[in-house]
């Protein structure tokens, strides 16, 4: 659960910074409940949650063990990769839960929103802290459905190290491409777990290949799996050159050998291993001057006798560069594989201290994860994640800074390690550049409480949601006076629509879900305007002349410009006031009422009457440009997404003859064993309710991810058809 997380490191100097991810009060909130009747669902918890209420003291030496000790790591991959099953294979074989949970019984210990344990999904991050072979681990399971990335995002901002976690039958799929940005975004060292090596189709060199091709990484084979689907029993670890048999009558994997592999028993395998070891060796060494100094210094004659300690340095200083990734595999779903993937996070992720931060905070509450339930206590050394209660005016993605200058150096930071290109225009958005990035919602609906009076209930309850998920945007329209839901995907107000049922009891009506267009112009277009008022006895009087043009851009953020004669002496109070006048004429296009992007505003000259106020220069520039707007030639962007379908052969016609229906366009077709993956792009308006017609469509066969592409503009004929619909006659899209 980040978003209820903090992480700091310890600085003996002054304190500058710490950055929270805020509180999430549902979760928190149905925690603490559980907290009450203990351990949910009669799941079996070992020693530290049973210490909950006990004495605190005993629990400071558990919690503040070593730094170089310590391994913060977040789990991430594709939807039903399988991240949840192998977080609860984790913490079992740690020893953090007595019993296995299944995903499939919906008694996981990480998914513990209903809405995740009813669908088998992951909504909320969600983290725990564990024990594995004197290393602390504070893990974390993010979500992998598409409608969630934000939850990934801020998750990864306090990572130090990341499993991802691929199906070994599908390689690299959509939404691991996703996170695996983010990633690098963030610039966390990573291994891969190939989990699912039991299933049907399971393919170690397809899934590899797949790593190296789509996401351009260099894969390092520190494992060799023993047997594919049905013959899956075991791995081969290429650095010790041993063999890993997990006992077939075992039903929790936690019985497995560890054997070398010998000329005499396993000739063929042995030979195999040593190719793949020296093959290791020759990679790690083409990426690591220093570790290609040893090699060719002392070992050149012979690789076998490079000790496998100085391999693992190797590989772990490569892992930390980022230039390449270990890949293990496994399938967590029969329990095997798990315990030496947990062997490598120790031994190859890095630990706080080599990650580069310099944050820390005093907090008067600190609370420890343990997913759904936490235990006070007192302090926290560097390089450890808690929560923290209380804090009532932070949202998500927030920074807490101790002044303004730590606020302003961190912004620079994150200006600079994220290549922001675009100048900001003030410091007020200098300083949001230190947060999450937070994408744009692309559908919205109505949403209306069951009587007027619980209006107030709801908003209330919509800025609670808002502040754990920034991904969620609430705004009045200001029209019909209605309050209007902005998200990510259908599932995503879904989820938000059925949480303000059962967290909140307030039973919300929603309108049809529609899409959230943008708009834009073809020409330039010059406007003048004049605002003269008298309030009072003072006279507001402004005179303002600009021309809005195109630019591409594809934000909504519009370009400003100002003549030489505008900007000189320009006051900045005045100067803000222009902008953000420029700002909320742009948010609503005179189309659609869209936001309007891909535009520039230049303000040719401007003249303002002593005392007028700012907020009649707002006005009085807002209102210039949507004249200027509405002169212009039009044009409706629709949201284009990227669509990416698995199906099998028998059904490849249909599904592809339904897209055509749909105005999608097919970028390519590639078989996957028995598959074909269909990729391609669709508008988002053809392509809502898509999961029932392609599970109609598909007996059930098929599935399918859908990312935001980018905005593009509509035909001339689909775009009257829907501005004839829109123009009051149906709302239906
Ligand atoms: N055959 C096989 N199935 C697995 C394995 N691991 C997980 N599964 C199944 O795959 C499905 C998805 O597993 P989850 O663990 O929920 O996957 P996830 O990645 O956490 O999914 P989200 O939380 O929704 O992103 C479930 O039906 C699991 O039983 C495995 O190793 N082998």
């Amino acid at each position: 659960m980040v978003s209820n997380l903090m992480k700091f490191v310890v600085s003996h100097k002054k304190i500058p910074i710490l950055h929270v991810n805020n509180m999430c009060c549902s979760k928190m909130r149905a925690s603490l409940q559980r907290l009450k009747s203990h351990v949910p669902l009669g799941r079996n918890y070992s020693s530290l949650p049973g210490l909950i209420g006990n004495d605190i003291k005993s629990l400071h030496s558990v919690i503040n063990p070593p730094i170089a000790k310590i391994r913060n790591i977040g789990i991430m991959a594709h939807i039903d990769a399988g991240k949840t099953t192998t977080t609860e294979r984790i913490l079992y074989y740690s020893g953090y839960t007595r019993s296995l949970g299944d995903v499939d019984d919906g008694d996981t210990v990480t998914d513990f929103m209903a809405q995740e344990r009813e669908r088998g999904i992951t909504i909320q991050s969600a983290a725990v802290t564990f024990d594995w072979k004197g290393y602390r681990v504070n893990l974390i399971d993010t979500p992998g459905h598409v409608d969630f990335t934000l939850e990934v995002e801020r998750c990864l901002r306090v990572l130090d190290g990341a499993v991802a976690v691929f199906d070994a039958s599908a390689g690299v799929e959509a939404q691991t491409l996703t996170v695996w940005r983010q990633a690098d975004k963030h610039r966390i060292p990573r291994i891969c777990f190939l989990n699912k090596m039991d299933k049907t189709g399971a393919s170690f060199k397809y899934a590899v290949e797949s790593i190296r091709e789509k996401l351009k990484a260099k894969p390092l084979l520190l494992q060799l799996p023993l047997g594919e689907g049905k013959a899956f029993k075991g791995v081969v670890d290429v650095v010790n050159k041993e063999k890993l048999l997990w006992n077939p009558n075992s039903d929790d994997g936690k019985d497995f050998v560890r054997n070398p592999l010998l000329e005499m028993s396993d000739p063929e395998l042995l030979k195999e291993t040593t190719e793949a070891r020296n093959a290791l060796i020759e990679q790690v060494a083409d990426l690591d001057d220093e570790f290609a100094d040893l090699v060719l210094g002392e070992f050149s004659e012979n690789f076998d006798l490079l000790p496998a300690e100085k391999l693992q340095t190797a590989i772990r200083r490569v892992t930390l560069a980022q230039t390449a990734v270990p890949v293990l595999c496994g399938s967590a779903l029969k329990n095997k594989g798990v315990q030496p993937l947990l062997d490598a996070v120790t031994v190859y992720l890095p630990s706080p201290e080599e990650r580069n931060y310099e944050f820390l905070e005093r907090i008067s509450r600190l609370l420890l994860p343990f997913a759904d339930q936490h235990i006070e206590i007192p302090s926290l050394t560097a390089g450890n994640i808690a929560l923290t209660v209380g804090l009532k005016h932070t949202a998500t993605g927030d920074t807490i800074a101790s002044s303004k200058s730590s606020a302003l150096a961190a912004a620079r930071r994150a200006e600079t390690e994220g290549g922001k290109k675009h100048r900001r225009n003030n410091e007020a958005e200098r300083l949001l550049l230190a947060g999450v990035e937070i994408p744009e919602p692309v559908f919205f609906c109505t949403i209306e409480p069951p009587s007027v009076a619980k209006q107030p209930d709801l908003d209330y309850v919509l800025k609670c949601l808002q502040r754990e998920d920034p991904s969620l945007k609430v705004k009045l329209d200001a029209d019909s006076g209605q309050t209007v839901l902005c998200g990510m995907g259908e599932l995503h107000i879904e989820i938000i629509h059925d949480r303000i049922k059962r967290e909140y009891g307030l039973e919300t009506y929603l309108g049809p879900l529609q899409v959230a267009y943008r708009e834009t112009i073809l020409n330039a277009v010059r406007a003048t305007d004049t605002l003269d008022r008298t309030l009072g006895d003072k006279r507001h009087l402004v005179t303002v002349e600009l021309e809005v043009k195109p630019v591409e851009t594809a934000s909504v953020m519009p370009v400003i410009e100002y003549a030489g004669s505008v900007s000189e002496d320009l006051p900045t109070a005045s100067q803000e006031a222009i902008e953000n006048g420029i700002h909320s004429a742009c948010l609503q296009g005179p189309l659609l009422g869209s936001p309007v992007q891909d535009v520039a505003v230049a303000v040719h000259s401007l003249v303002i009457h002593p005392g007028t106020s700012t907020t009649m220069i707002s006005a009085c520039v807002s209102r210039c440009i949507q004249k200027a707007l509405k002169k212009a030639d039009k044009q409706v962007l629709e949201p284009l997404m990227k669509l990416e379908v698995t199906v099998t052969r028998d059904y490849l016609s249909l599904v592809l003859a339904d897209l055509a229906q749909r105005r999608g366009t097919i970028q390519e077709i590639q078989t996957r064993q028995e598959n074909k993956i269909i990729t391609g792009f669709v508008p988002l308006a053809e392509i809502m309710g898509y999961s029932t017609v392609l599970r109609t469509l598909t007996s059930g066969s098929a599935t399918f991810a859908l990312e935001l592409s980018n905005y593009e503009a509509m035909n001339p004929q689909d775009q009257t058809v829907l501005l004839g619909r829109r123009s009051g006659l149906t709302q239906v899209l």
